[in-house]
């Protein structure tokens, strides 16, 4: 059996980002909102966008107030006021300053602002008490933070709040994004009905779809939902022919193990795709199968490229198949996505058990339960309850994943261990 460890790279390198060309949509400033920059991002303008002041103050010429102190004030005639977003009337000759408030644009002749603290007003001339530092003091010059023309974010940046902000300011309002990745997914299983569907005996409420669909959606992906998908050959290739034609990625769940009804590993190898993956060490989530499928795809200049379908065959069992999901398939629509590869995951910090963890060793074990900051420490508490893979019920609130590797069956409270956070 593959370790997780072995597992991951398989996947990782199973996982091709989306096309620079191909796979890029442009779309207005407000709507590339949690999207992935396709392409370098420049602006045509520089920022400061113009000489400004930082400083409610005066803009005065240095040489005029080099040497003045408290004891040996200068007096300067003020010419003008300059409120933020007017354009200065006049120049500022020798023996004059202009009144100046923060954001606003110097005037030509000035190179300096003084602070009106260190100032002292009488009708229209204004007392220097206190040399400024250095000219240029108190002045945001034009393009100090940014040269127009030069790279202003990179590809495979997510535009979050700060990153909008950027855009915003540069005047970017057309942004070129990757198109999202397309995940389809469905359950398979014959006593699986929808939450609101009649329970007739032996029936159980289909979990994994919505799960998998509320995870991947607050990601950013697109998820197509195929409902819930009989254990009957003949409706599963139908599903999942649909699937991997439409799809990037495709997430099943169910019908991996060594159940007679456990169809699916047999209808990707007869469908076509390449299986690189029948089992992990890793509990939950054992059965984990992974297998690729080569696509032909028209471009949008009809030349062909190729494309394929990453297909995860995710374990039946509810938490068996968030992990996986977790564990697995999060990184890898993470690469897909065209996120840099700093971004992808998984994410694990070091935290303090604050009680015991015991697993049965030979499989890398995940205990799901909830990370805390304390003091600046990690620590890992496990949800309280059955630990068992068909649990859902105390998987609510997880957010982090102690991982017991395959040779640690014991680990004392408070001692650490590796946590794997995953989103709430
Ligand atoms: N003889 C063996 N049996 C099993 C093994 C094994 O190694 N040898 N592995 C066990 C492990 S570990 C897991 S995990 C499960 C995985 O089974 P499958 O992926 O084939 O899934 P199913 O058999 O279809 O279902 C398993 C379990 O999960 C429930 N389920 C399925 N789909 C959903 C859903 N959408 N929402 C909620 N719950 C779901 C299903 O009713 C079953 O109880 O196999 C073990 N068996
Ligand atoms: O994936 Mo199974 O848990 O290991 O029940
Ligand atoms: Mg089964």
């Amino acid at each position: 059996m593959l370790s997780v460890k072995e597992a991951e790279s398989i996947v990782l390198n199973l996982a091709q980002p989306l096309d620079s060309q191909q796979d890029v949509e442009t779309v207005d400033l407000l709507a590339a909102s949690g999207r992935i920059l396709a392409a370098t991002v420049t602006s045509y303008l520089d920022f400061p966008y113009w000489d400004n002041s930082a400083m409610d103050g005066y803009a005065v010429r240095f040489a005029d107030v080099e040497n003045c102190s408290t004891e040996k004030t200068v007096a300067l005639d003020i010419v003008e006021e300059i409120p933020a977003g007017y354009q200065p009337q006049y120049t500022v000759q020798p023996g004059q300053a202009a009144r100046i408030f923060t954001g606003a644009v110097m005037p030509v002749g000035a190179d300096t602002v003084v602070m009106q603290e260190e100032t002292r007003r009488e009708g229209d001339r204004i007392f220097i008490l206190v040399s400024p530092e250095k000219p240029q003091a108190f002045v945001r010059h034009k393009g100090a933070f940014y040269q127009a023309g030069t790279p202003l974010l990179n590809p495979g940046t997510i535009i979050n709040a700060s990153e909008m902000a950027v855009l915003a300011t540069a005047q970017c309002i057309q942004v070129p994004v990757y198109r999202r990745v397309r995940v389809a997914i469905f359950s398979t299983g014959d006593e699986l009905v929808s939450p609101d569907q009649p329970l007739s005996p032996g029936k159980l409420v289909d979990s994994n779809q919505y799960a998998l669909t509320v995870l991947l959606t607050q990601m950013g992906f697109e998820v197509i939902r195929l409902g819930i998908i009989l254990d009957n050959q003949y409706e599963l290739t139908k599903a999942i022919t649909q699937a991997i034609s439409t799809a990037d990625v495709v997430l099943s769940t169910g019908g991996v193990s060594v159940g007679e009804y456990d169809y699916v590993e047999k209808i990707l190898a007869d469908l076509g795709g390449e299986i690189h993956i029948r089992a992990v060490a890793i509990k939950p989530g054992k059965p984990l199968t992974v297998a690729q499928f080569k696509r032909d795809v028209k471009t949008s200049d009809s030349s062909m490229m190729s494309s394929d379908c990453l297909y995860f065959g995710l374990p039946g069992n509810p938490v068996s198949a968030l992990v996986c999901c977790w564990r697995f398939v999060v990184p890898a629509l993470r690469k897909i996505s065209g996120l840099g590869s700093d971004a992808w995951g998984p994410e694990f910090v070091r935290a303090r058990c604050n009680v015991e963890l015991r697993s049965h060793g030979q499989r890398e074990t995940y205990v799901w339960g909830k990370l805390y900051l304390v003091a600046g420490v990690w620590e890992f508490e496990p949800a309280k309850g059955s630990q068992n893979s068909a649990n859902l019920i105390n998987l609510a609130n997880t957010t982090g994943l102690a991982v017991l590797p395959p040779t640690e069956t014991w680990i004392l409270a408070g001692e650490f261990v590796e946590v794997l956070k995953v989103s709430h």
